[in-house]
């Protein structure tokens, strides 16, 4: 498995007059799971799509494994499996068909590992089911399957607990959490959950209109409640507009 690095530097997504992402830097290493977590309209979903090139930096750089998104798509996005926003389904296929068409894309996936993937993401024998007629919870699985399907080293989720029940919600946690610390996986989250994010991940980034306003480990703040008073300050702030 690739050791997936991840680098922001110093970046600003500008629309019209206002910096949606105002000078962010952080780096992610590899095998880490690395949360953003921010309140609403923060910009997290803004970085999660530069990250993945669905949408350009006004100025700084974004590199996976040293490569820039930017200037070096090809060779940055190889070795990323993302869900941003609503996966990306077809709607009259089943959930089967649906990974079958996906595994053609990617090349290298044969039949044992849907089969693993599909046993994983807990979708049974809904799996046979049209997607259209699929719940929010169960496109969430199906797209997480999606994004799984080819082993990518990094994986990039935007709030990828919205839709799962309790248990499939610990599933997921108990399963990237392996992934990363096990086969060294680097795995990027986006999250308005504090507890959620406290569960899930190493250290978290704490958004607020645009910028990072702090950058922890989870141990330490298990230890001492500094997160959760910044992130309790940030998004009362945020409601007071
Ligand atoms: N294309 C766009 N044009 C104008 N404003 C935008 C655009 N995309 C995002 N924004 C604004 O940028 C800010 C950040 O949006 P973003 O979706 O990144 O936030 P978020 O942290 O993901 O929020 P949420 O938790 O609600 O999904 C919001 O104020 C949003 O209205």
């Amino acid at each position: 498995m690739k050791k997936i690095t991840v680098q922001f530097d110093t970046v600003t997504k500008k629309i019209g007059k206002k910096n949606i992402i105002d000078g962010i830097s952080f780096t992610i290493a590899p095998g880490e799971v690395f949360g953003l977590l921010g309140p609403n309209g923060a910009g997290k979903t803004t970085a999660l799509r530069m990250l993945t090139g669905l949408m350009k930096p006004t100025e700084g750089e974004i590199r996976i494994c040293g490569y820039s998104i930017q200037k070096d798509f090809e060779k940055a996005i190889q070795h990323v499996g993302a869900i941003i926003e609503n996966p990306d389904l077809y709607m009259y296929l089943t959930g089967y068909q649906n990974l079958i068409h996906f595994a053609r894309m990617s090349g290298n996936v044969d039949k044992k590992r849907i089969e693993n993937i599909i046993t994983l993401v807990g979708l049974g024998e809904a799996i046979h089911d049209k997607v259209k007629t699929y719940s929010l919870g169960m496109r969430q699985r199906l797209g997480l399957a999606q994004a799984l399907l080819h082993q990518p080293a990094l994986l990039v989720l935007d709030e990828p607990t919205n839709g799962l029940d309790p248990a499939g919600i610990r599933e997921l946690r108990q399963y990237l959490q392996k992934v990363a610390h096990e086969e060294g996986v680097t795995v990027f989250v986006s999250s308005h959950l504090l507890a959620e994010m406290e569960l899930l991940c190493d250290r978290i980034a704490i958004i607020q209109k645009g910028k990072i306003v702090q950058v922890q480990k989870v141990e330490s703040f298990v230890q001492n409640s500094t997160l959760e008073d910044r992130f309790l300050e940030v998004t009362t702030m945020n409601q007071k507009g």
